[in-house]
């Protein structure tokens, strides 16, 4: 990022001091049951960033009411409740969907009385069968890959309040879209949607995706990291497939180890580290926070839009 760029770069022993004076602290207990539940993360990502992190969604959140509160009133419609909603994006593998959950999990206990959902946007991809029949399933993760109408009909539907608003979803495991299987979320008062489709350009809607959100977020890494982190997860889901003859990797589990992993380097390059460059990255500086990692996970910087 150049330094006359529009971001306040924030080091992490600067962002872990920020406390909202009006908000009460999470108890050590809540931030300590969270990191129980989710063994990838430590207890310093949850006390010196994401504490911090919901403090300031707090101040969106509630300006976002008042806002709408006094909107209703100026032109003297009856107010409407609407959630507020949280856009999660960057590369393949970067951590999007990790980040949105641990996201989800300490929203929801920083507001017991509230309903935090999340969604993914991979359940908005066309199946298989469909990017065969099109020539694309190399181009899965592509924009022409997802069926974007139905994501703006569902972001609309979930922002004018329709209750248990369907949607599909997809398997990691089959790596295909779970036939005749939907998800709902049901009057969120904040949802959020990871994907990394979601700060993109429509091809030929006349609305963003990204105009639903209140707050957006992008995860960045350097693509050395990244590329681990897809062969990594890539390795986990072959071990978990080794008794799973269903399974999209099992084929790869019983096979040769060394020549499944270059072919999954290879699908990197040739796919997702191709999208990342010429869909996703553009993206970045639409998000209001940039969330950087570096070796490890460990997240080193952010960056906060300043206008
Ligand atoms: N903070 C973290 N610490 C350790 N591992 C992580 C962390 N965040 C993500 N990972 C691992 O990195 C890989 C990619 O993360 P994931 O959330 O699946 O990415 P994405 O949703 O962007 O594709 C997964 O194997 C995940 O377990
Ligand atoms: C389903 C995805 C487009 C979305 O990825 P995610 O952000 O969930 O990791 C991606 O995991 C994918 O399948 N890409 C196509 C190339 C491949 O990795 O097989």
């Amino acid at each position: 990022m150049q330094p006359n760029s529009n971001y306040y770069q924030i080091d992490r022993s600067e962002w872990k001091t920020f406390h909202e004076e009006s908000i009460p602290l999470l108890s050590e207990k809540k931030i300590e049951s969270l990191t129980s539940l989710n063994d990838k993360l430590s207890l310093e990502d949850v006390r010196d960033i994401y504490v911090p992190l919901v403090e300031m969604i707090d101040l969106y959140q509630k300006n976002y009411r008042k806002l709408r509160r006094m909107k209703s009133n100026f032109l003297g419609y009856s107010y409407e409740p609407a959630p507020l909603i949280i856009g999660v994006t960057g590369s393949v593998a970067v951590g999007k969907s990790t980040t949105a959950r641990v996201l989800q999990s300490l929203l929801q206990k920083f507001y017991t009385d509230k309903n935090i959902e999340m969604i993914t946007t991979d359940g908005f991809l066309y199946p298989n069968a469909y990017l065969i029949e099109h020539g694309i399933l190399g181009r899965k993760g592509f924009p022409e890959s997802y069926d974007m109408e139905r994501l703006i009909q569902f972001l609309l539907d979930v922002k004018t309040g329709k209750p248990n608003v369907e949607f599909p979803v997809y398997s990691h495991h089959i790596y295909d879209i779970v036939p005749d299987t939907f998800d709902v979320v049901n009057q969120p008062d904040i949802l959020i949607v990871e994907g990394i489709n979601v700060l993109q350009l429509p091809s030929n809607q006349q609305i963003y995706v990204s105009d639903f959100f209140d707050f957006s977020i992008y995860v960045d890494a350097d693509v050395e990291n990244v590329e681990k982190w897809y062969l990594e997860r890539f390795e986990l889901l072959m071990d978990l497939a080794k008794n799973q003859p269903d399974n999209y990797y099992y084929n790869y589990a019983i096979g040769n180890r060394e020549d499944a992993i270059n072919m999954a380097r290879g699908v990197f390059r040739s796919v997702n580290l191709k999208n990342l460059e010429e869909y996703i990255a553009p993206t970045m500086t639409r998000a209001d926070l940039i969330i950087h990692k570096s070796d490890n996970h460990f997240i080193d910087y952010l960056q906060i839009k300043k206008y």
